[in-house]
């Protein structure tokens, strides 16, 4: 499991540790996994976007952008032992007199220089640290910092963002302003959200976690949490002698209409890869789903008339139909999306005695809060948490990170580290509702059913993609390696 901690928690921890150390040892501890970091970057070692060419520390160019702050600190003592190993080194303090002073000095005695002209510098560096702001940065860069981020990401050099990408949110995520995107971050101590949740994610590169001793002073439960293969295992149901498909759960699908025949195939094809003994089709594409799937039950319905199940999923493709206020007045679990959500009502949801998992991408998440669609992109783990408190509801907001949150006070959101671009495609939604929604009649509660189901989807879509367009269907296909690959590391462990 990877964690992320707030910024608050980790300047707690930081105060606690920093109390039984000498001064400036967490500093010195910070300093040292960067410029090994850098060494090994400077050495050809992959993960970042950019590969350095020249191979070694002695003899490579480096330049260190320096803030007022600690993090410019970090840089200038990570750039002194970088030139102690025979790099050039230079600095450009981007705070005038305000530049960390024990740092500046450092790198000065190890043979590092003040830049004369900062964009000279920059045009010929192999690495760049960008020092600039941390975890105390408000607001995108300040308009001097902007021409010379701009010139370190025009040049060729290795840009590495110390502790966080300049100019992002360490705790929402948001890019407030212009920030510096980084070909890798080396982050102290903990993860910040920031880093795992986009826009921000995508400026920080390839992730180094940089132990400096936090451990013991961070709370057991993170602000955010990523699942892991091995988390995901052992989530993930596996019949015994004793099943049968009852006991393994039957899942109610309420999907598609004479206009979006193709949701309800799609539905059910998710459904099917997802752990249910049974897939229940309710609504009017029966005949569509028999001829793709003859293992289907099919029903017209109404939900409630359909006969038992364990959970239902509805939305994908209905239009106007009915079955929703149906299947929410069960007390079964039930997964809404896509058209299920329109007008969905708060109180209606919070009324019900069984769990509810609402799964809507930005623009329906954006149509249930009364927002812009731009408000929830940008700030997507506010919109989050805020829907799911106001639903009382377990919510999965669908995007490039997808998140999924608790309406429970204290629980960590999670954070899918699956996902590929490519899954932006028609159906693939459909897809996942099927296959939470199958997970939860499997019996896993809808935090787990929603955040193991993103991560097989999103494994599923890489499997299938392999870099170029995937179709849903395709998507639903791959579920199966993608479950393999999973509990592949469980019999393995
Ligand atoms: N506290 C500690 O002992 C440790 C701190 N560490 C480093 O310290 C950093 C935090 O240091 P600070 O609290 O000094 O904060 P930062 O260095 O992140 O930034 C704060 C400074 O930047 C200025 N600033 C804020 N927003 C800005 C913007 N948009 N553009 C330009 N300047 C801006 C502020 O006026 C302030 O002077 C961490 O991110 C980490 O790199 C590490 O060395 C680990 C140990
Ligand atoms: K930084």
């Amino acid at each position: 499991m990877r964690t992320a901690y707030s910024v608050e928690t980790v300047r707690n921890a930081e105060r606690e540790l920093m109390a039984r150390l000498p001064e400036g040892a967490l500093m010195q501890r910070a300093a040292a996994g960067l410029a090994a970091a850098c060494a090994d970057l400077l050495g050809g070692g992959s993960g970042a976007g950019r590969v350095s060419a020249v191979g070694r520390v002695y003899g490579s160019k480096v330049v260190v952008l320096a803030g007022s702050g600690a993090n410019g600190g970090d840089a200038l003592y990570a750039g002194a032992r970088l030139a102690a190993r025979g790099a050039r080194v230079w600095a450009v303090p981007l705070a005038a007199d305000r530049t960390h002073e024990g740092g500046l000095a450092a790198l000065l005695g190890a043979g590092g220089r003040v830049a004369d002209d900062p964009f000279e510098v920059l045009a010929v560096a192999d690495l760049v640290l960008d020092g600039i702001t941390g975890i105390g940065g408000r607001g995108g860069l300040r308009p001097d910092a902007v021409p010379v981020a701009r010139a370190a990401r025009g040049g060729r050099g290795v840009i590495v963002a110390v502790d966080l990408p300049s100019g992002v949110e360490a705790d929402s995520g948001e890019v407030a302003g212009e920030a510096l995107r980084a070909d890798a971050t080396v982050t102290f101590g903990a993860y910040k959200p920031g880093l795992l949740i986009d826009p921000a994610r995508e400026y920080a590169g390839a992730l180094r976690l940089v132990d400096i001793g936090l451990g013991p002073y961070l709370p057991s439960v993170p602000e955010l949490e990523a699942l892991q293969h091995e988390d995901v295992a052992r989530l993930l149901p596996a019949p015994t002698g004793e099943s049968d498909k009852y006991r393994r759960g039957v899942v109610g699908i309420v999907a598609g209409s004479a206009r979006y025949p193709g949701a309800a195939v799609l539905a059910v094809a998710g459904a099917l890869r997802g752990g249910a003994g049974a897939v229940r089709y309710v609504g009017p594409g029966g005949d569509a789903v028999i001829a793709h799937y003859p293992e289907t039950l099919v029903h017209e319905g109404p939900p409630s008339k359909a006969g038992r199940v364990q959970a239902w999923a509805v939305g994908p493709g209905l239009g106007d139909g009915p079955g929703v206020a149906d299947a929410l007045a069960s007390d079964v679990p039930v997964l809404v999306d896509a058209d299920g959500l329109r007008l969905l009502d708060p109180a209606t949801v919070r009324a019900r005695t069984a769990p509810t998992l609402l799964t809507p991408h930005a623009g329906e998440a954006a149509a249930l809060l009364g927002v812009d669609r731009a408000e929830v992109e940008s700030g997507r783990l506010a919109a989050v948490r805020e829907l799911a408190a106001r639903y009382g509801a377990t919510v999965l907001l669908k995007g490039s990170t997808t998140l999924v949150a608790s309406p429970d006070q204290g629980v960590p959101v999670r954070v899918n580290p699956t996902g590929t671009p490519w899954l932006a495609t028609a159906g693939s939604g459909d897809v996942l509702s099927g296959l939470a929604g199958s997970l939860l009649a499997s019996g896993l509660d809808p935090r787990d059913a929603a955040s193991a189901a993103a991560y097989l989807h999103g494994l599923a879509g890489r499997l299938a993609s392999h870099g170029a367009p995937v179709t849903a269907h395709e998507v639903a296909e791959a579920v199966r390696g993608a479950w393999r690959d999973v509990v592949g590391v469980r019999a393995g462990a």
